[in-house]
């Protein structure tokens, strides 16, 4: 068992429940009450832009559960550009808590809920979320390099499951990119990275420090209309790049800085495929279909599952990547 510690600060029940942001369970008469989570504090399992992540223990619950808690600085007096940073993440997890805790598919990390904290000089955003055993997409093509065309196609339909939920939903991902897709050890694929998702009639302008993150794998559309003129449809081009990305090895636009990769986008280009790599008629017909420029001609998740190319080999089971 890992190492764990007693987590602290203290939660601020009044600051969680003016936000919206503690787990609400429902009670046997149906009425929803809000409950503090109680949890042991594990060692960091990851880091990303806006907070570190950590294993912990969740002990609320009869049963000891281990989970995943992503702690955010939640700054209150707005000093610099990187508070400024932390306080659109911390507004946006706002905005999509209910939502990103009534999400409940087998390729969707699990919201577990949101609890704010207060420590003697700052106050901390806790997101508590499934543990996921294994690592990002993203880390393995970065160590391991392309994968065998089974594996990429076993994950693009794992990945397209949790995006035909999300669109049923009229939820856009938005922040879909190899590192957002978490990998267990047995190749199960959990969409996390949620925090930027956002309803299709309530879309708002992501922070720039997202945009430079996630933008090789972003549709032009998303890049050229910041505020409005997209949809679902804008994750599945992602979700090309990812597949693209999974069977060359190389990142969308892998020649170009953010840059270059914004002009060509605003001449319709699209993301090119390595002069080493061919790739078959279907595959290629798959690509089309996923970046296809007006995003009414890209395909929905639902068409895309049942593709042809995604057929796996007769027997095939996930043994590693190269399998
Ligand atoms: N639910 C989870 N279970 C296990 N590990 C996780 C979980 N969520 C995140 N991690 C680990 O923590 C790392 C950082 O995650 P985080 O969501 O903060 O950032 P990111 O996805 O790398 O990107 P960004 O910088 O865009 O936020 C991930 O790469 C992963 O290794």
């Amino acid at each position: 068992m890992p190492h764990m510690q007693a987590s602290d600060p203290v939660p601020s029940t009044s600051i969680a429940q003016k936000a919206g942001l503690l787990s609400t369970v429902a009670d046997a008469s149906g009425a929803h009450r809000v409950d503090a989570i109680r949890w042991i504090r594990g060692e960091p399992i990851g880091k990303g832009t806006y907070g570190r992540v950590y294993l912990a223990l969740s002990i609320s619950t009869g049963k000891p559960q281990l989970v995943a808690v992503k702690q955010v600085d939640s700054p209150q007096v707005l000093r610099d550009e990187s508070d400024q940073r932390q306080a659109r993440f911390v507004h946006s997890v706002e905005r999509v808590s209910k939502l990103l805790v009534d999400l409940n598919h087998p390729h969707i990390v699990q919201y577990l809920g949101f609890q704010e904290c207060l420590g003697d000089y700052s106050r901390v955003l806790n997101i508590f979320m499934e543990y996921v055993s294994g690592s990002a997409l993203g880390c393995c093509l970065r160590e391991k390099g392309k994968f065998s065309e089974d594996v990429a196609k076993f994950f693009t339909l794992q990945i397209l499951g949790g995006l035909r939920y999300l669109h049923s939903r009229r939820i856009i991902y938005r922040n879909l990119k190899a590192d957002s897709v978490l990998l267990d050890r047995d190749g199960n694929c959990k969409l996390s990275d949620l925090e930027f998702s956002t309803r299709e009639d309530k879309i708002n302008k992501l922070p720039f420090t997202t945009v430079q993150r996630t933008l090789p794998w972003m549709a032009p559309e998303v890049i050229c209309h910041q505020k409005e003129g997209y949809c679902v449809k804008a994750d599945i081009w992602s979700l090309g790049c990812i597949l693209l990305e999974m069977l060359t090895g190389k990142r969308p636009w892998y020649e170009d800085e953010l840059i270059m990769i914004t002009i060509k986008m605003n001449q319709n280009k699209r993301p090119p495929i390595p002069p080493d790599v061919i790739l078959s008629d279907l595959a290629m017909n798959f690509q089309n279909l996923c970046f296809a420029i007006n995003p009414d001609e890209r395909e929905s998740a639902s068409h895309l599952e049942r593709h042809a190319y995604l057929k796996l080999s007769n027997g095939w089971r996930f043994q590693g990547f190269n399998g």
